[in-house]
């Protein structure tokens, strides 16, 4: 599991740092670690790394600091670097006075005689004739959109770009963006990855993230989110033993669908029985076609003739009239660990009552999508997507899994999970319903709800990658839109891979 600190956290840490090690020493291993990696990118797309260009892009904290000093290391393997200073007042003085020395130049964003959108030739010049440009506008201290000068300099970059700590433009706390901001192809980060990082359009800025130990780590709480790596996904996920049987595994019961929407139970049911081993029951009006689809369940035309089972996925397709509510509650009643998504989710927001159907010492999962979201939490799911989940998990005491290109999971105690898709193929009529089925698959099979949401929203988004792809794990590869069906068919593929990443 990876873990995301707040920049809150990240600066207390440093604090502690600097009180064994002095903070300029601390700045010139962050930006050393800068200059490998620009280096190593300049090799990349010119061969080289002497007589390169690389044009800084300063802003007036450290994080223009990190990009001087950065600029000074690189000078010394022989490239031309010029600073574009967007506060020359301000700059960094040991960083600007390092990268003079090391035969560096600097020029003002602005001057000497700006164009019609206030930047002047010379900075205009070194933007456009950089090889490639690092961006040291701003960094952890980041507040609200890019000033002008910084967004018109952004908006003229056409070459790769090396983030340090943040593409900037983009909220260090949610990742979302509110006008011009870098577009990294590489970002290069200290002592841990910012919520930035993996949530939404600053998950797609970042680019490759390069996370540089400079000495916090000791100093650093508990992470306040985490993000789980395919390996471990792949070593948790339940698969039969020798001493297995369909029963061992955990039985899981779908209620979903209807006449109306037959189609919800089939995706969800052919979900449970993809995740896993074990057993799939059925209940409710589309049994038939369940049947029909997935001979290997057991379907039957009601909960309350389903059988035994150790877990329930409720909720697509059935509907938010007295039939739904009268099957959620009765699989809130049964005392199992639940599933609830869709139509589940607005029958609590409709009725509040049924929240007292549930035991309170059984664990509920719920999957809202944003518009659900809203319901149930009463307000508009704004742009701080983490700290509504975090909210309303310890509201109605369950794991809630917020649905969309990023998913957050949120754990009652506060515990947060970031799956970041990368793409945005699951992005299709049904999907949610195979998440809903693998859900509670995993569930029925023991795995903690918190950890169960993510494994389940990891596999789900790579299913759809991999399905996009018609299977292709080659990352040049073009995709193809799919429907959920397809998205279904991939699962299995999907934790074949995770499998394979937790062999090594
Ligand atoms: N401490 C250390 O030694 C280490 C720190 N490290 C580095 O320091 C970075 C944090 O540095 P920091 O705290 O100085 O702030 P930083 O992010 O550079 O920005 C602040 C300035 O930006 C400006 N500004 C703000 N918003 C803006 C906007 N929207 N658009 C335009 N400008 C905007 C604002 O300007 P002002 O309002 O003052 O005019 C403010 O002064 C961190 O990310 C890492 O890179 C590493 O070297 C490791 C060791
Ligand atoms: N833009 C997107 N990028 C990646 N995943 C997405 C995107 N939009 C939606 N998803 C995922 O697709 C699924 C859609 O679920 P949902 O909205 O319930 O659809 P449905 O009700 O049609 O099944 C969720 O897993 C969600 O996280
Ligand atoms: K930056």
């Amino acid at each position: 599991m990876h873990g995301v600190w707040t920049p809150d956290q990240i600066r207390a840490a440093e604090q502690q740092l600097f009180a064994e090690t002095p903070e300029p020493v601390v700045m010139r291993r962050a930006a050393y670690a800068v200059a490998v990696h620009t280096a190593r990118v300049l090799t990349d797309i010119t061969g080289g790394v002497s007589g390169r260009r690389v044009a800084l892009l300063v802003g007036a904290g450290n994080n223009g600091g990190d990009a001087l000093w950065a600029g000074a290391f690189l000078r010394r393997r022989g490239v031309g670097v010029t600073a574009v200073l967007l506060a020359p007042e301000k700059a960094h003085a040991a960083g600007l006075a390092a990268l003079r020395r090391a035969g560096g130049r600097a020029v003002s964003a602005e001057g000497p005689s700006p164009d019609t959108s206030g930047i002047g030739a010379d900075a205009a010049d070194a933007v456009e004739r950089a090889d490639v440009v690092v961006d040291g506008i701003v960094g952890l201290s980041a507040r609200g959109a890019l000033r002008p000068t910084a967004a018109e300099l952004v908006r003229r970059v056409v070459v790769p770009g090396i983030a340090v700590a943040l593409p900037s433009g983009v909220d260090p706390m949610t990742g979302a963006v509110d006008g011009p901001a870098v577009s990294a192809d590489l970002t290069v980060t200290f002592g841990g990855r910012k919520p930035c990082h993996v949530l939404g359009e600053g998950a797609v800025r970042s680019g490759e993230l390069e996370v540089v130990d400079i000495g916090l780590d000791d100093h650093l709480p508990d992470p306040e989110l985490h993000v789980l790596q395919p390996a471990e996904i792949g070593a948790a996920w339940p698969v039969p033993g020798p001493t297995d049987d369909k029963y061992t595994q955990g039985v899981i019961g779908v209620a979903a669908g209807s006449a109306t929407y037959p189609g919800a139970a089939v995706l969800a049911s052919g979900a449970a029985v993809q995740a896993t081993a074990g057993m799939v029951r059925y209940a409710g009006p589309a049994a038939d076609v369940v049947r029909s689809h997935w001979p290997e369940v057991v379907a039957t035309g009601s909960v309350r003739d389903a059988g035994k089972v150790q877990a329930w996925a409720v909720g697509p397709g059935i509907g938010l009239g007295a039939s739904g509510r009268d099957v959620l509650q009765h699989v809130l009643e049964s005392g199992r660990p639940v599933c609830a998504d869709a139509d589940s989710i607005t029958l609590f927001a409709n009725d509040p009552t049924l929240w007292d159907a549930r035991d309170p010492d059984t664990p509920l999962v719920l999957t809202p999508h944003a518009g659900e979201f809203a319901r149930l939490a009463g307000h508009e799911l704004g742009a701080d997507r983490v700290e509504a989940a975090r909210e309303v998990a310890a509201r109605f005491d369950a794991v809630v899994l917020l649905k969309g290109n990023t998913t957050i999971v949120a754990a009652p105690d506060g515990r947060v999970l970031v799956n970041d898709a990368q793409h945005s193929w699951p992005a299709t009529a049904g999907s949610g319903d195979v998440l809903t089925g693998l859900i509670g698959a995993l569930l029925a099979s023991g795995v903690e709800p918190w950890l169960a949401c993510g494994y389940a929203a990891h596999v789900h988004s790579l299913a759809a990658d991999l399905a996009a792809h018609a299977g292709s794990v080659d990352p040049a590869a073009v995709g193809a839109p799919i429907g959920a069906s397809a998205l279904l068919e991939a699962v299995p593929m999907a934790i074949r891979e995770v499998r394979r990443a937790a062999l090594g």
